[in-house]
């Protein structure tokens, strides 16, 4: 779920699908850190809403702030970062400035 945060981020936001930037562009954006606090109990078959914040742009990397809430509660809250890197050397490469921009919408 917060995977799928995330791909419809850069597909909606950022303006580059995951499959733009897999594909086409041969670069990857594997997380690097990642935690979670789970503030209140989730049930099966409610639905919950993600929102998304961008916390820092790096030159390579970005944090992202993810929210669940439902019926007016925050159920949990993730902090994840992703590095953007070459699928030719699995090492990291810059972001495009037209990502950037993008990105700090
Ligand atoms: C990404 C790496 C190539 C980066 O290599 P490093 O030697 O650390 O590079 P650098 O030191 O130059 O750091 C690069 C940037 O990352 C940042 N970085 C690196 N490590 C960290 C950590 N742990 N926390 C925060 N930021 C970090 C660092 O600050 C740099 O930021 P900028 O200033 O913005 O450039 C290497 O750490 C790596 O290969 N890590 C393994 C990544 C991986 O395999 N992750 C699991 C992927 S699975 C996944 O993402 C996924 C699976 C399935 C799905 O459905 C969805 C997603």
């Amino acid at each position: 779920m917060l995977n799928a945060t995330v791909e419809d981020w850069f597909a909606k936001v950022v303006g580059t699908s995951f499959a733009e930037i897999h594909v086409t562009n041969r670069t990857a954006i594997p997380v690097v850190s990642l935690s979670i606090d789970f503030r209140q109990v989730s049930r099966l078959g409610e639905i919950l809403s993600f929102a998304l914040a961008v916390d820092r742009i790096g030159k390579t990397s970005v944090t992202l702030l993810i929210n669940a809430e439902s019926n007016d509660e925050v159920r949990l809250e993730a902090r994840l970062t992703l590095v953007h890197i070459s699928l030719e050397d699995y090492r990291p490469r810059i972001w495009s400035d037209e990502m950037k921009i993008a990105m700090a919408k």
